[in-house]
């Protein structure tokens, strides 16, 4: 069984639109989309494995993410942690650097379905704190 940890960025601009990606035909969660982001390497903390994926993935510098949520979830071949960055400022424009598809997303239009399942939580908790705004 795997045990993973794992730093995504909820990219946030100031229309409540969100930036996601889709993976790859061949990853795990084939074809879902997801917030970018991947694994915590050893010798790192989840902030810093944060900001380097997302550098490598959509290409921009993360500046003052918090942490807004973790989970826990367990796949049939993986158990994961979570953990989720709000990512309302950073350096350069996010793209798919990697050939991936890219689209910002309206908060309130966000579907869970798309997601992995791992993500219905948090996509609650996200469209819930729109609602008492
Ligand atoms: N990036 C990302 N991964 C997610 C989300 N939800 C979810 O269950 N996952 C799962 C899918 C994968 O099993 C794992 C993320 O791993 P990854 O494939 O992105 O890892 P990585 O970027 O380091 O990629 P790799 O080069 O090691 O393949 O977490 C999400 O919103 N974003
Ligand atoms: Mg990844």
């Amino acid at each position: 069984m795997k045990v993973l940890q794992i730093a995504v960025g909820i990219i946030r601009n100031p229309q409540n639109q969100i930036f996601i990606t889709q993976r790859a035909a061949d990853a795990h969660m084939a074809n879902k989309w997801e917030f970018p982001g991947g694994k915590i390497e050893s010798g790192e903390t989840p902030e810093q494995a944060l900001v380097r994926e997302l550098q490598e993935e959509v290409g921009i510098t993360a500046l003052e993410p918090r942490l807004f949520d973790k989970l826990e979830y367990q796949f049939p071949d993986r158990h994961i942690t979570l953990w989720f960055w709000m990512v309302e400022r950073w350096e350069g424009e996010p793209w798919g650097k990697e050939g991936q598809p890219g689209n910002w997303v309206e908060l309130e239009a966000l579907d869970a379905d798309k997601f992995p399942p791992a993500n219905e939580p948090v996509i609650t908790k996200l469209t819930q704190e729109l609602k008492a705004c």
